[in-house]
């Protein structure tokens, strides 16, 4: 069995895509408990029991919590996979915290929970990619990229639902009630995510296609870029990796 140290939103979406029982642990909150109601497994008092007992064990907890962690681990850790999946965690900081361990460093997202999610895999890493690609695709980088990574796939549900919200939003300012604009956006955005991966990523073509000239589209793309759409991405990436 898998387990998991943390059973919170990133853990459960993980655990859920991969739809086995788990073994897990939290900080009191009660959401391993929960977890494991709903896959099956076990909830345990102790992260070193749950590091001795699991196959391989995923991190899951913050950041800061890394050595806090490992220390309460302990020698549980000797010869295990400890797979992280801790934001802006170096392998050299996850070999200092598990010396003895085959330490592995992924970038998921969400998605995960759909078995659409992206993960992004530290090279040296490549023995969880079999197990990452049952929840959606796996792309190995070479660690100096997985920042950019992570900025770009592990933070990108949230801002999908912000321009989500946004349009949406515009669409009731227009007059659209909101049920239905929400409806009309959302398959709006799964047809041209389909579009987009069907012409192989060239976003100039599917552009050409949908502006005329001096036309509508035309106009709102305008506005857009006059708004720092652009800008407004990069700056929110610069953001993410600056910490
Ligand atoms: N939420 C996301 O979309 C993504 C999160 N991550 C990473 O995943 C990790 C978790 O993030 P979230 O799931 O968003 O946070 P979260 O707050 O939902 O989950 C963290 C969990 O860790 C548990 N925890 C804290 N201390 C613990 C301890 N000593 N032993 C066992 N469990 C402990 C807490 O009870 C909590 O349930 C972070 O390191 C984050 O950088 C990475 C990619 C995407
Ligand atoms: O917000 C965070 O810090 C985490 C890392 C990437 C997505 N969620």
């Amino acid at each position: 069995m898998i387990g998991f140290i943390g059973a919170g939103n990133m853990a459960g979406a993980l655990a859920r895509g991969w739809g086995e029982p788990v073994l897990a642990t939290d900080s009191g909150s009660g959401r391993a408990a929960a977890l494991v109601e709903e896959l099956g497994g076990e909830t345990l008092g102790d992260n070193a029991e749950l590091v001795r007992r699991a196959d391989a064990v995923v991190l899951g907890h913050k950041p800061y919590q890394l050595e806090q962690v490992a220390a309460g681990v302990g020698d549980a850790a000797t010869g295990k996979t400890v797979i992280s999946i801790l934001g802006g965690t170096s392998i050299a900081q996850l070999q200092a915290a598990f010396p003895q361990s085959t330490v592995i460093r992924a970038v998921p997202n969400t998605p995960v929970a759909l078995r659409r999610g992206v993960t992004c895999i530290a090279e040296g890493g490549e023995q969880a990619v079999a197990l990452f690609e049952r929840v959606g695709s796996v792309f190995v980088l070479p660690e100096s990229q997985m920042s950019v990574a992570l900025a770009t796939t592990s933070v990108m549900p949230a801002y999908v639902a912000l321009v989500a919200e946004a349009a949406i939003d515009a669409g009731v300012r227009g007059g659209l009630p909101a049920a239905r604009a929400t409806e009309m956006f959302l398959a709006t955005l799964a047809g041209s995510a389909e579009l987009l991966i069907a012409r192989g990523g060239d976003t100039l073509t599917v552009r050409r296609e949908v502006t005329s000239p001096g036309g509508s589209t035309a106009r709102g793309l305008a506005a857009l870029e006059r708004n720092g759409l652009r800008t407004a991405f990069d700056e929110a990436l610069q953001a993410v990796i600056g910490g």
